[in-house]
């Protein structure tokens, strides 16, 4: 049997993989690396989806915090097309139809965002500070005042928190939930957000990163599912369901979050008791988009860029619209989308393409009229959660992560010291401070790259370009630095 020996392995070719491969060629002069991917392109969760003659993203849709955002610079440098997105453009619904400018839906809204949010920003920062407990964001909100028990209040909340995060208050930390949205969006220094519109597909981003490495298509292997990966303290070997096994002196696993929770690819030996207790910790969130496209010519929706459905019974029931036939977007398309995340996210793909349409379409006629909202000419929606290279879409800190876990979930392993290790674990799921995101995805691969380059080349000595890559993915988040910068804790519009 055939064994391709390579230096460095990269499991997984998303925005991780790429951005490990791009740093291990140009930033350490490491040429002999080889990355394998089960999909047909590189790219991961970013990916698009022909309806109609347009392109739609499936995956991850925008820039988030255009300040220090390395995916930001790389869209500029490659002309991906993006535009701000308006998060204040909204149209406010409710079971009575439009709620008006200034109906209960629209209060509430401007009460979580402008009363109740600066309060827990500062509460949260404080708990930290003095090393108090983690809480669920959800009694962090009941603590300072906001109960959600109308569905304006509830929808209100979906809106500002699990429509970003992917999951519930309840389930989610206090503490880190606050961080994160204060290390994306304040502390990157532009909190603005650009929507990716661009008819090649966000996915160009990594397609021009990794075309940046010169040969790069023999340093890819697509269409190779792995199966199993040992390791030892000196080796790693992968095998893939084709029968191909390859060994290297050093690998990094890009395999999102939900396929290491549901053990698609065996380790051996386990993974210590530490990892697998950080891996089953974590929270891996769903947040599924679903589309139509309807005849340009029976355009019956508003062009304001986001819609806002209060349901009556259910929390998080197609609650978030987007036009994407409105000016400056992709007029003349025809095509409309919702947002569902957590459980209705779950239920959704379980449920065959009819029953959703005829909830979505449902929903709509609720928002525009019921002899307003004609049949969609093509209706779809990606299976994140039933993906076996996937199962989810992003992770989410749950209450009770604790910061040694975090540590944890991206240890390397292999050998008895770290001069032996030989397996590191990367992706969004890693970042301390950016998880969830594209730009923590890419950090997260060229900081491992220079912990593997730094082992490979200098017998594990930190060299000064892994400690910058490292204190760009905010490895150094220790408690005493945090209190130190209370600026984590303001948020900008305050
Ligand atoms: C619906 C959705 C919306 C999002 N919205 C945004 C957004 O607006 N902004 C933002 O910044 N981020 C967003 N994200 C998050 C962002 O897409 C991710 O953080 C990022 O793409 C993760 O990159 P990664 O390389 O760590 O993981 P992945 O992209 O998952 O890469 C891992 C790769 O491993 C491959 N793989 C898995 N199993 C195997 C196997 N057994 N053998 C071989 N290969 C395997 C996969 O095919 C994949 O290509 C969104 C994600 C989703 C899904």
């Amino acid at each position: 049997q055939q064994v391709i020996e390579t230096d460095v392995l990269i499991l997984g070719g998303g925005m991780t993989g790429v951005s490990a491969a791009h740093s291990l060629y140009h930033t350490h002069g490491i040429e002999d690396f080889l990355i394998v991917e089960a999909r047909h392109e590189l790219g991961g969760r970013v990916q698009d989806h022909q309806l109609g003659n347009y392109s739609v993203e499936f995956g991850a849709n925008w820039i988030q915090g255009l300040g220090d955002n390395p995916i930001w610079k790389l869209a500029e440098k490659y002309g991906v097309k993006n535009r701000y997105s308006d998060w204040k453009k909204i149209d406010y619904f409710t079971e009575r139809g439009w709620d008006g400018e200034d109906g209960p839906l629209s209060r509430a809204v401007d009460r979580y965002e402008e009363e109740v949010y600066p309060q827990i920003v500062a509460d949260a920062g404080r708990r930290k500070e003095l090393g108090m407990s983690d809480l669920s964001l959800r009694a962090g909100l009941r603590m300072n005042g906001w109960t959600a028990s109308t569905p304006e209040e509830w929808t209100a909340e979906y809106f500002l928190h699990d429509w970003e995060s992917g999951e519930p208050p309840v389930q989610s930390s206090y503490i880190k939930s606050v961080e994160s949205y204060n290390s994306t969006f304040v502390e990157s220094g532009n909190a603005t957000n650009n929507i990716v519109i661009d008819q090649a597909g966000y996915k160009q981003v990594i397609l021009r990163h990794a075309a940046e490495i010169p040969n790069i298509n023999q340093k890819v292997h697509l269409n190779e599912v792995i199966t199993s990966v040992s390791y030892t303290n000196s080796s790693v070997t992968a095998t893939t369901k084709s029968g191909l096994t390859i060994r290297a002196k050093k690998a990094i696993c890009t395999f999102s979050l939900g396929v290491l929770q549901h053990s698609d690819v065996t380790f051996s030996p386990q993974l210590p008791s530490s990892k697998l207790e950080a891996i089953a910790n974590f929270h891996m969130a769903t947040y599924t988009k679903i589309f139509a496209r309807f005849r340009p010519e029976d355009k019956f929706w508003n062009e304001t860029e986001f819609w806002l459905y209060a349901d009556p019974d259910e929390r998080g029931y197609y609650p978030m619209w987007q036009p994407l036939d409105i000016p400056g977007f992709l007029p003349g398309s025809g095509i409309v989308f919702a947002t569902l995340t957590g459980q209705q996210a779950i239920r959704a793909e379980h449920q065959s393409d009819e029953e959703v349409k005829r909830e979505f379409l449902a929903v709509l006629r609720r928002l525009y009229g019921e002899d307003k909202v004609p049949e969609p000419v093509e209706f779809t929606f990606p299976r994140w959660t039933r993906d076996p290279l996937f199962r989810g879409t992003f992770t989410n800190c749950g209450a009770g992560v604790t910061t040694e876990q975090q540590e944890a979930l991206k240890a390397p392993v292999g050998g008895d010291h770290d001069r032996e290790r030989t397996l590191w674990f990367a992706g969004e799921h890693t970042s301390r401070k950016h998880f969830g995101y594209l730009h923590g995805a890419f950090r997260e691969g060229r900081s491992s790259a220079g912990e593997v380059a730094d082992c490979l080349l200098r017998g594990c000595q930190q060299s000064e370009e892994t400690l910058i890559a490292k204190r760009d993915a905010e490895e150094f988040m220790d408690l005493s630095h945090l209190g130190k910068r209370k600026r984590m804790y303001v948020p900008d519009y305050v």
